[in-house]
């Protein structure tokens, strides 16, 4: 049994021989901490070593270069240490990190240009793209199980076929860096606390900790790098369209004595559902009931709208 302190280990093997009892699993976490790892979640560590080689060699490069590809309005692109404030209201000062945001690359080009250094991996990262995205479709496939959504209204297919890569959505690659520093002030973040904004996020982190989820009970619990495991965590959208069923858990950065004179590096991939999709109820019977929170005024965003009034309450272009 886990507590609402645990962030649980979920063998997602199991998502082949026992959906069911595996799609419950999933919910169960997504409902109580919006956190979870997963095990045997299929995605090759090769390719896992490999982005955070493309990452690092990335970050080498003189900040001159990396400005040269600066993010805009569209999401994509270079973020410079302190650009992005995630928790603005507590934060004196940006984010002590840096990071690139790809948008999808349908028929394997990139949304965005990319920088050359990048473009020389862009077959790679187009693959390593769309590995993502497709465990964030069998997740997706899990929460349509658990939610017990009905054939009639497309049972299990219901979420994917509102997240398909095709489609023009919010979905980014992003890969981020936090520089060693030799000291630091003692309101200084790597990243602020803050929630995502789409349905679920996929994080792999390598070797350097300090990620820490706001528990049910407002205590702050270390998420460990957990070798093989990725961790995955549920979105602002997701929670919004259930009603509040799913939690979209606060998270942040810190600084420990123990890491702060090292790099850390992380890898995020941020999926969402299609621009154009409108926020209805999601058709469960454990949904029914909660949506009068979301519909009081009347109006039922899509998700595009959703995501640019995030976005535009944390970045400074
Ligand atoms: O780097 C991490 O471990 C977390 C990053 C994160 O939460 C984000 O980019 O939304
Ligand atoms: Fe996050």
């Amino acid at each position: 049994m886990t507590s609402r302190h645990d962030i649980p280990i979920i063998d997602f093997s199991l998502f082949e021989t026992k959906k069911v009892t595996c799609a419950q699993q999933i919910k169960e976490a997504s409902v109580s901490i919006g956190f979870l790892y997963l095990r045997n979640h299929g995605i090759d560590q090769s390719d896992i070593d490999n982005i955070f080689v493309v990452s690092q060699e990335y970050f080498s490069l003189p900040t001159e270069t990396k400005l040269e590809h600066r993010i805009k309005r569209d999401n994509f692109g270079y973020s410079a240490l302190h650009q992005e404030t995630l928790d603005p209201e507590t934060q004196n000062t940006g984010d002590f990190k840096e990071a690139f945001n790809f948008g999808k690359f349908v028929g394997g080009n990139c949304s965005q240009e990319l920088p050359a250094t990048l473009a020389q991996h862009k077959d790679f990262l187009a693959k390593f793209s769309r590995i993502c995205h497709n465990l964030c479709l069998k997740i997706l496939e899990a929460f349509a199980i658990a939610l017990e959504i009905p054939e009639t209204e497309g049972g299990k297919g219901w979420f994917t076929e509102r997240h398909l890569y095709e489609l023009e959505s919010g979905d980014i690659l992003r890969v981020l860096h936090y520089p060693a520093v030799k000291s630091i002030d003692h309101d200084d973040m790597r990243a602020g606390s803050h929630s995502d904004y789409g349905s679920l996020t996929l994080l792999f982190q390598k070797d350097v900790g300090g990620l820490e989820v706001l528990s049910g009970d407002d205590q702050w619990i270390s998420a460990p790098v957990i070798p093989g495991c990725v961790l995955v965590n549920i979105g602002d959208l997701l929670e919004y369209w259930s009603g509040g069923l799913f939690r979209s858990t606060k998270h942040r950065v810190v600084f420990r004595h123990d890491n702060l004179l090292l790099d850390r590096y992380s890898v995020a991939y941020f999926c969402h559902a299609a621009d154009d999709v409108s926020l209805e109820p999601i058709p469960s019977r454990l949904v029914v009931g909660r949506m009068e929170v979301n519909s009081s005024d009347g109006r039922v965003l899509t998700a595009g709208q959703h995501l640019r009034n995030r976005l535009d309450a944390s970045y400074k272009y």
